[in-house]
């Protein structure tokens, strides 16, 4: 098993914008050394094989994986109560599991974060980003019954001390500057700290 040096392990509601958090850290602590891991990734693989659908769109932020959405969390709710860490530990065993720095982009469950917590102790930061409602609806957010108030959606709501919250309700957020900033530097202090250890064994 790859073991790296820190985890980030993000969650938060639809067009809250974790994605685009996940691509700005990366860039700020670099590709070489950091990798984007999407538990929702094989997921959608896997409900595309079984159900005879196409991957590819399924991935975009389309109509067509909107159609889909209430009945693959389903499938993939199922899937993860059979085994908690089905979905955790095909991501973390693919592409970008030899990096040093892993971004768990989308956590939905407890289940989720138990699973990293348990298996990489001392390793983890869980990372809560947020944005109000009306700012997520120019994102393009739209409730909708049978996902925005699913365990897939809320799940995480309550129950988890997050390490740390972002705020992120627009890139001329002075706040957000400062928390991506702030986050960034806590990643690089953990790697450094990494670094001296392995040297000193
Ligand atoms: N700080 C920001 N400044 C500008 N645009 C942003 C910002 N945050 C998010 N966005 C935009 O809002 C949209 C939704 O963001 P994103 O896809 O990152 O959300 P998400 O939480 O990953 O959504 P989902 O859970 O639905 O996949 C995207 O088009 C993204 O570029």
């Amino acid at each position: 098993m790859t073991v790296p040096s820190v985890i980030l392990v993000f969650s938060g509601k639809r067009k809250s914008g974790k994605d685009f958090i996940t691509d700005l850290l990366q860039d700020r602590i670099g590709k070489d050394k950091c990798a984007i891991m999407r538990l929702s990734a094989p997921l959608k693989k896997q409900y595309a094989i079984d159900h005879g659908l196409d991957y590819e769109r399924l991935l975009d932020a389309s109509d067509y994986k909107e159609r889909f959405r209430g009945d693959m969390i389903k499938w993939g709710e199922d899937k993860r109560t059979a085994d908690p860490g089905f979905f955790a530990r095909i991501i973390t065993s693919g592409p970008g599991s030899e990096k040093s720095v892993w971004m768990i982009s989308d956590a939905r469950r407890h289940t989720d974060v138990a699973y990293f917590l348990d298996n990489y102790p001392g390793k983890v930061m869980t990372v809560r980003v947020k944005a109000d409602e009306n700012i997520r609806v120019k994102r393009g957010w739209v409730f909708t019954p049978g996902v925005d108030d699913a365990e897939s959606e809320c799940g995480l709501d309550t129950g988890v001390n997050f390490d740390v919250v972002i705020t992120n309700n627009g890139s001329g957020d002075a706040s957000l500057d400062t928390s991506v900033g702030n986050l960034v530097q806590q990643v690089l202090g953990w790697l450094s700290r990494d670094l001296t250890a392995q040297q000193q064994m």
